[in-house]
């Protein structure tokens, strides 16, 4: 079953309860919500009061995805607002399977991410470890950008490796230019969780906008 998780990051932020609702209303399966610090991506989000607040608007999984440096020190504070699952950049994490098990500790599922110059292979020893690998499929730092093709290769990988370990479920994530042109691509490659900012968010009807990315990847 293929996941869409919309990232409010295209969303109005005035409004974000409203734009959630509408998602979930419209069929989106989790809601993808995109932490940046200014230092690790060249842009400044929103924190855990933000995740708080966005918490009793849904029912569905809150999916965090952390583009800052030190993660570990706002696991706590994620998991209290109210995050299912928590993904770090391996770019940014000196003791990677460490702050995995943080995640876990605290009672959220736990996920790992890789930039598109960052090659499959650093995840390898954590794999058993995750709930979900996040493939970045642009580069991360803002939505709206054009999906980077090469990447297609590093999910085969992921995906083989996962099938073959002790974890098979494990989720693999994309996230960046996902529509329902790039959506088959990386689902034939093995990604079962589709992150969509621009394609949902920055349409009127978001359900339409879901219900093309969904039909776009049945086989
Ligand atoms: O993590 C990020 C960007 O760094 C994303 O989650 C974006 O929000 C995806 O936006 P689109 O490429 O789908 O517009
Ligand atoms: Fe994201």
């Amino acid at each position: 079953m293929i996941k869409i998780a919309p990232s409010i990051l295209s969303a109005d932020f005035a409004k974000l309860g409203a734009e959630i609702a509408e998602a979930q209303s419209g069929g989106a399966d989790w809601i993808h919500v995109d932490v940046m610090d200014g230092h690790f991506v060249p842009n400044l989000t929103l924190g855990p009061p933000i995740v708080q607040a966005i918490r009793p608007h849904t029912t569905l999984p809150l999916d965090v995805h952390l583009m800052i440096e030190q993660p570990e020190r706002y696991i706590a504070d994620f998991a209290k607002a109210g995050a299912d699952y928590i993904t770090v950049h391996a770019e940014t994490c000196q003791h990677l399977h460490r702050v995995i098990h943080l995640i876990k500790e605290h009672g959220v599922k736990a996920g790992a991410a890789i930039n598109p110059g960052t090659p499959a292979h650093v995840l390898q020893e954590v794999l058993p470890d995750l709930d979900l690998v996040l493939v970045m499929t642009v580069n991360p730092g803002f939505g709206g950008q054009q999906f980077i093709g090469r990447t297609v290769q590093k999910i085969k990988q992921l995906r083989e490796w996962i099938s073959q370990g002790s974890r098979p479920e494990t989720h693999i994530e994309v996230d960046g230019g996902i529509t329902a042109e790039t959506a088959p691509l990386v689902t034939r490659a093995g990604a079962d969780v589709l992150v969509a900012g621009s394609a949902v968010f920055g349409t009127a009807d978001r359900a339409a906008a879901i219900e093309e990315i969904r039909k776009s990847v049945q086989v």
